[in-house]
């Protein structure tokens, strides 16, 4: 252990005693101290005398399941981190023991590698879960950091109180997090405060929105290359995996990763290793993975459009954030923050919004969410006169975000036969993508959702059209 005041205190449980004696001298060699016990009467004798930091189970005792005892530490509020081996290829009893609460898993045979590194995250878990029960934390870094995640998810319904709440008791664990909801609805403020509240706060955030990157550099980019592996890479490149180590890993848009490339990220999870292209060595990875799609994934899985058992990999916890539209009562509250925020990046006074406006706002659809509102309000506030908004989306009936907008006029309004066919249908096309990227504040996702396309399939036509999008919203930022 790398703490050298007071070692942490680890309980191993296994039944098999060649595996206890290997795992008690490995992790005494890191310096932790260590008691064992050969089955769960035994671990409960122990765990009635002792506090431990880190409780290390194999999932099959000769009394009963190693889960039993996570479960029954769990109900009685104990801090002790727990870490359960399980055999190989039971991605069921992993995907369990994650939900009822252990921090990590590992499978038989254990590489004893990856072992050192999963008990140190989980005394590192232990340390800061400790330090954060104590009553006074003066500038804690995960609590502040945390703190300021939440602050920015703006929002009092349930639905918000929620997602919060949520929030702050997943984030403890190593347990994947898919987070779903429509678009803009603030999928990557919710990872990154799941980040942001974990002990791997100070870790590096990775984000990745998988719909950007082309299929050929999937691979490369995911797991990192070696010189020389494929033309024209001249240095070694670490990968979003490598990148993110000691960290989160946010997948973003998840749904539209294609099916090779699902196959090999559910084996690096599995394995917790991936090799970067070119190269003979693996590298062990140590990131939570979160991911965010606006798509209905279990129904991807029953097109068999997405892997099933990469499915149940990353949907061990899931969070659906709702629509804007089903939380109302979050709309002056959203609206009063991004009127600050916007005010604050252009320097100028805060406008105020009438309560009229308010009004009308709640009767938008809003199909792009938050992302719609914000981009609602710049033009307001740039229409506006300083002091007052001036709101453009309500001189047109507003049953929905297209119809929000001063209607444009379409080819066909002149009803000519067109000379050239093609030309013509994609004149068309390219007034429909402007129209739908305009209502959706140039946010592609959105506006292929609007369309009924994919992003990639709206990424093709925008190239295919020549269509400016300069406001693109699909880069790979954290959100700061
Ligand atoms: N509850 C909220 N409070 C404050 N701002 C929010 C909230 N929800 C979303 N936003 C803002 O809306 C914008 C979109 O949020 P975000 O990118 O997290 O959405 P998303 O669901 O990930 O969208 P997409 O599916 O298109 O990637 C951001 O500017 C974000 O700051």
């Amino acid at each position: 252990m790398t703490s050298a005041i007071t070692p942490a205190h680890i309980l191993v449980v296994d039944d098999e005693p060649d595996l206890r004696t290997l795992y008690e001298l490995t992790l005494l060699r890191e310096g932790y101290r260590i008691d064992t016990a050969g089955d769960l009467q035994q671990a409960r004798s122990l765990l009635m005398a002792h506090h431990y930091d880190v409780l290390i189970t194999d999932m099959r005792l000769p009394d009963g399941l190693g889960l039993t005892l996570i479960c029954e530490l769990k109900a009685e509020h104990r801090h002790e981190q727990c870490v359960v081996i399980t055999a190989y290829g039971s991605a069921e009893n992993a995907v369990e023991a994650l939900k009822s609460g252990a921090f990590d898993y590992l499978t038989k045979p254990v590489d004893l590698k990856q072992f050192r590194q999963v008990i140190a995250s989980a005394v590192r878990s232990q340390a800061a879960t400790a330090v954060a029960v104590k009553p006074v934390i003066p500038n804690a870094g995960p609590g502040i950091l945390g703190q300021r995640a939440l602050a920015r998810l703006i929002g009092q319904s349930p639905g918000m109180r929620q997602i919060k709440e949520r929030i702050v008791k997943v984030a403890t664990s190593m347990a994947p997090v898919l987070v779903t909801g429509e678009s803009g609805t603030g999928k990557e403020l919710v990872a990154y405060a799941i980040h942001a509240n974990s002990h791997r706060a100070k870790g590096p955030w990775v984000a990745v929105n998988c719909s950007a990157i082309p299929d050929a550099l999937l691979e490369a980019e995911f797991f990192g290359s070696k010189k020389g592996a494929y033309t024209g890479s001249h240095v070694d490149r670490e990968g979003f995996f490598q990148a993110a180590s000691g960290g989160t890993l946010f997948l973003d848009e998840i749904g539209d990763l294609p099916l090779p490339m699902q196959s090999k990220l559910l084996r690096a999870i599995q394995e917790r290793r991936v090799r970067p292209l070119g190269s003979t060595q693996e590298d062990i990875i140590d990131a939570r993975i979160v991911s965010a799609t606006h798509k209905d994934l279990a129904q991807e899985v029953q097109n068999g459009h997405f892997r099933q058992d990469l499915f149940y990999r990353l949907n061990v916890i899931d969070m659906t954030i709702p629509p804007l539209r089903e939380r109302p009562e979050d709309l002056p509250d959203l609206c009063h923050a991004l009127l600050a925020r916007i005010a604050e990046e252009s320097g100028a006074p805060v406008p105020a919004i009438q309560a009229s406006d308010l009004e009308k706002l709640g009767c938008l659809r809003l199909p792009g969410n938050v992302r719609e509102l914000e981009n609602l309000l710049h033009r307001a506030v740039a229409l506006g006169n300083g002091e007052s908004l001036q709101f453009d989306a309500f001189s047109t009936p507003v049953s929905d975000g297209l119809s929000a907008f001063p209607a444009q006029t379409s080819p066909m309004d002149h009803a000519v036969i067109p000379s050239d066919l093609q030309q013509h249908l994609d004149d068309l096309e390219r007034q429909i993508l402007r129209r739908a990227l305009q209502a959706t504040g140039f946010n592609r996702t959105a506006a292929a959702a609007q369309l009924g396309l994919s992003l990639r399939q709206m990424r093709y036509r925008i190239a295919r059209l020549h269509i400016d999008s300069a406001q693109q919203d699909d880069t790979d930022v954290a959100p700061v």
